[in-house]
C-alpha cells in the first residue's frame, strides 16, 4: 500500500528519539546524523522535484553528556541529568550543524519547553522565530531546554515536543524516528507474537493500550508518548508516521509515497483545525475596531489586517493573545492573534504600517493580525 500523505506533506516536522541518535546509550551515532542529514538537505533542495521544509527534533543531549562527563551510568538525580545535557547539547547541535552544512544546508539551534509553547506570546515569538527559519531554508534542530524543566527530563519525552511543533508550525506531517519499525499490538521487546499495524487512525483509544511502558534506559517515553503525540499532532491537521530511523532512506523513502513505519492518520484538516483552536479555545483579551476598509479586506480579499484601517483598541492584551477585530458598530468581523500588545497598537492606529520600526522601536511584522492567525466570522 502507498500512501499520500507524506508524499503531499510540504512542511515535515522529524523527531528522533534517544534510543536512536546515541551509539548504544555510548554518546551520539555520527554516521546515523550524518544519514539524516543527507536526507533532510535533499528534502529541503527538493532534489526529488519538491522543496520542502523540515524541522528536526533531536534528543540525545543526555546521552552525548553522559559521554562527555566520563559518566557510564545514567544518573538518578535530575539536576545531574540536566547538567549532562548541558554539556551534551553543545556536541549535539554541533554535529547537525556540521553535517547539514556539509550538505550546504544551514541550520539553527533551538532550545524550547511545553510551558514556552503555552504562553500566548512565546508561542507567537517562537513562531514567527519557526517560520522564518523554514523560509530561510534553514533546518531547526529542536530539542528541550533541559536546564529549566525537570518532569519532561523525567519522563525523557521529547515525542511530544515534536507534536507540540507540529501543531506550532502547522507541519503537514510528523515522522517519529525510533529503534521499532513501527507499532506493534505489544511491545516486540516481550511479546514476539506482537502484530505490526501499518495504518490507524491518529486519537483511536485502543492504540493507546498497545503501547505498554518505555523501552531502553536511554530512551524512556516509550511507544504511548508517540501515540499520544500522534493525537495531539492531529489536532492541528498533521498525520504522524513511527518509523524505524535506520531504514535505509526512510525520509527520502517515505515522502516518494512508499509506505514504511505505521501510519497514523489526521481526520482533521489542517486550516480547519487551527481555525477551530481559535474560534473555540481561547477567551478575549479585547478588541480592535476598524474601519470600513479593513472589513472589506478582511472579508472580502482575505487580507491580514494592517494598522492603518485600525480606529481604536479597547481592551488589555498582549502580543499573542486573542483579540476581536469589529467594525464601527461593534460586530465581530473575525478574530485572531495579536501580533502587537494593546499599548503599542493604540501606537498604531492610522498608522502606515512602514512606521511601526519608529512609532514603536521595533517592528514584528507589517499587519496587526495575520491572515494566518485569524478566523473571520462566516468564513
Ligand atoms: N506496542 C509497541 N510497539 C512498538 N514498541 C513498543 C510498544 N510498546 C512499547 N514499545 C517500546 O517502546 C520503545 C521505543 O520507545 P523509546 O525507547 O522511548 O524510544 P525513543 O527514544 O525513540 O523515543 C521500543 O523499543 C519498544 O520496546
Ligand atoms: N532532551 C533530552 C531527553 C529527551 C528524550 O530522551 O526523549 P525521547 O527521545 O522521546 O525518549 C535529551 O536530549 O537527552
Amino acid at each position: 500500500m502507498s500512501s499520500n500523505v507524506l508524499r503531499d506533506a510540504r512542511r515535515i516536522v522529524v523527531k528522533v528519539g534517544s534510543s536512536l541518535v546515541t551509539n548504544e546509550g555510548r554518546g551520539l551515532d555520527e554516521a546515523a546524523i550524518e544519514e539524516w542529514s543527507r536526507q533532510l538537505a535533499a528534502l529541503v533542495n527538493g532534489e526529488d522535484g519538491v522543496k520542502r521544509e523540515v524541522i528536526m527534533v533531536s534528543s540525545g543531549a543526555i546521552a552525548e553528556g553522559m559521554k562527555r562527563l566520563g559518566w557510564a551510568t545514567r544518573p538518578t538525580e535530575v539536576h545531574e541529568l540536566q547538567a549532562a545535557a548541558a554539556v551534551g547539547q553543545m556536541g549535539l547541535a554541533q554535529m547537525y550543524e556540521t553535517k547539514l552544512r556539509g550538505e550546504g544546508v544551514p541550520s539553527a539551534q533551538v532550545l524550547l519547553t511545553h510551558a514556552d509553547l503555552a504562553d500566548r506570546e512565546r508561542y507567537l515569538n517562537a513562531r514567527t522565530t519557526l517560520l522564518t527559519l523554514l523560509q530561510l531554508g534553514v533546518v531547526p534542530v529542536i530539542n528541550e531546554n533541559d536546564t529549566v524543566v525537570i518532569d519532561e527530563i523525567r519522563f525523557g519525552d521529547n515525542d511530544t515536543l515534536g507534536a507540540l511543533v507540529a501543531n506550532l508550525v502547522e507541519a503537514d506531517a510528523l515522522v517519529i524516528l525510533t529503534d521499532q519499525r513501527g507499532l506493534y499490538s505489544a511491545d516486540p521487546r516481550k511479546n514476539p507474537d506482537a502484530r505490526f499495524i501499518d495504518v490507524a487512525e491518529a486519537g483511536n483509544p485502543e492504540l493507546e493500550a498497545m503501547a505498554g511502558g518505555a523501552g531502553l534506559s536511554i530512551g524512556t517515553g516509550g511507544m504511548i508518548t508517540k501515540i499520544l503525540a500522534a493525537k495531539r499532532a492531529a489536532g492541528s491537521g498533521a498525520s504522524t508516521v513511527i518509523a524505524w530511523g535506520r531504514e535505509k532512506d526512510v525520509l527520502l523513502r517515505l515522502t516518494r509515497g512508499e509506505s514504511i513505519g505505521t501510519l497514523l492518520v489526521a481526520n482533521t484538516h489542517k486550516m480547519q483545525a487551527r481555525k477551530q483552536w481559535i474560534a473555540d479555545h481561547l477567551q478575549l483579551r479585547g478588541s480592535v475596531t476598524v474601519d470600513a476598509g479593513a472589513v472589506s479586506k478582511l472579508r472580502d480579499e482575505g487580507k491580514s489586517l494592517l494598522p492603518i484601517g485600525m480606529i481604536t483598541v479597547e481592551g488589555d492584551f498582549s502580543r499573542g493573545e486573542v483579540i476581536a477585530v469589529r467594525d464601527e458598530n461593534g460586530a465581530e468581523i473575525a478574530r485572531g492573534l495579536a501580533s502587537y500588545a494593546s499599548a503599542e497598537a493604540r501606537l498604531l492606529c492610522r498608522k502606515s504600517s512602514s512606521e511601526i520600526e519608529s512609532l514603536l522601536g521595533y517592528s514584528a511584522g507589517p499587519e496587526m493580525m495575520h491572515r494566518d492567525n485569524m478566523v473571520v466570522a462566516g468564513h
